[in-house]
């Protein structure tokens, strides 16, 4: 028994991978079901075999009385601004007086909230809200109902990353459909409605409220080896995390005025709201150059969409 419920998690999650991260479902909803009513009626029966990464775990446990404090233990700061073609240009100025010839990456800045995930040995054990920058909430729980968030990396390493969660804009319209008839309040945008998702106590309302997440950045790159951003995003796809496709390499400021240029045109066509483009320095080595303030890194700058 302990070998077929092994069999089934593995199953179960190998479905999940391919519906919510590839986007690609490999089997009927219906036949789905089935398999995670079959795991879950094995786990009542044989609770000794259930595992923390099972996929039963996603759909929510008793709710919390409140929310503990995570402290982050590297700040989560916050992309400093820019909001024309002048202050890109200022920007990639003053990284080339300082590093010299550079590469970019480009990035759609998704209108969700910064979440913090940990990973031991591949185990997905906690995750955070941006709070302060310093201390945010575990929303551990919550969090594990996003079925593009894995509760198991595909290889067994201890890693910290960053993300953006957000509400798709049809699951958006839909709660704010089942709002209305209800009712009750309507959430302005798909930002507010993830937020107010995430800080729910109960998680089986997070879990009716089909998040998402992109995962964006590595926190302990340096410890794992990898040399550049582009390298982390590669790298991040390879442990199973649900990365954006949109990133592209830019090797002049031109290049990201284009991109900015092609994304501006196409965002309505995105199943999310994005806010703007982010453009950070590739290499690790320029970016530990050119450092960080208190709040923002200086490798690192966000191009805001006219509102
Ligand atoms: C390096 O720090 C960051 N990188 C980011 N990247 C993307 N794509 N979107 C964000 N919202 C974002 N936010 C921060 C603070």
């Amino acid at each position: 028994v302990k070998k077929q419920m092994a069999e089934l998690r593995e199953q179960i999650e190998k479905h999940n991978y391919a519906y919510y991260v590839l986007d690609q479902p490999s089997i009927s909803d219906a036949e789905y079901d089935e398999l995670m009513r079959k795991l879950m009626e094995l786990e009542e029966q044989y609770p000794q075999y259930k595992t923390p990464d099972s996929p039963s775990q996603r759909v929510g446990g008793a709710p919390l009385e409140a929310f503990k404090k995570v402290t982050h233990r590297v700040p989560m700061l916050s992309l400093s601004n820019a909001f024309n073609e002048g202050d890109l240009r200022d920007f990639d100025r003053r990284v080339r007086q300082e590093v010299g010839d550079v590469r970019y990456v480009c990035e759609l800045k998704i209108d969700g909230l910064a979440v913090s995930l940990r990973y031991e040995d591949g185990y997905f054990v906690q995750g955070a809200t941006r709070g302060d920058g310093t201390t945010g909430e575990d929303i551990t729980e919550n969090l594990k109902t996003i079925r593009s968030l894995p509760l198991r990396l595909q290889k067994q390493v201890t890693v910290e990353v960053r993300g953006e969660a957000y509400m798709p804009r049809k699951s958006f319209e839909k709660l704010n459909e089942q709002r209305k008839m209800n009712g009750e309040e309507l959430f302005a945008n798909p930002r507010n409605a993830a937020a107010g998702s995430l800080r729910q106590l109960d998680p089986k309302i997070v879990a009716a409220r089909q998040l998402d997440v992109f995962i964006y950045s590595v926190v302990n790159s340096e410890e794992i080896g990898l040399v550049s951003h582009s390298e982390s995003l590669r790298y991040l796809d390879e442990l199973g995390f649900k990365t954006n496709p949109t990133w592209q390499v830019c090797e002049t400021i031109d290049a990201v005025l284009a991109y900015i240029e092609k994304w501006h045109e196409r965002r309505t066509s995105l199943p999310y709201d994005i806010d703007g483009i982010v453009i950070k320095v590739d290499a690790f080595a320029q970016q530990k150059q050119l450092g960080a303030t208190a709040k923002s890194p200086r490798w690192a700058i966000a191009y805001k969409f006219p509102a």
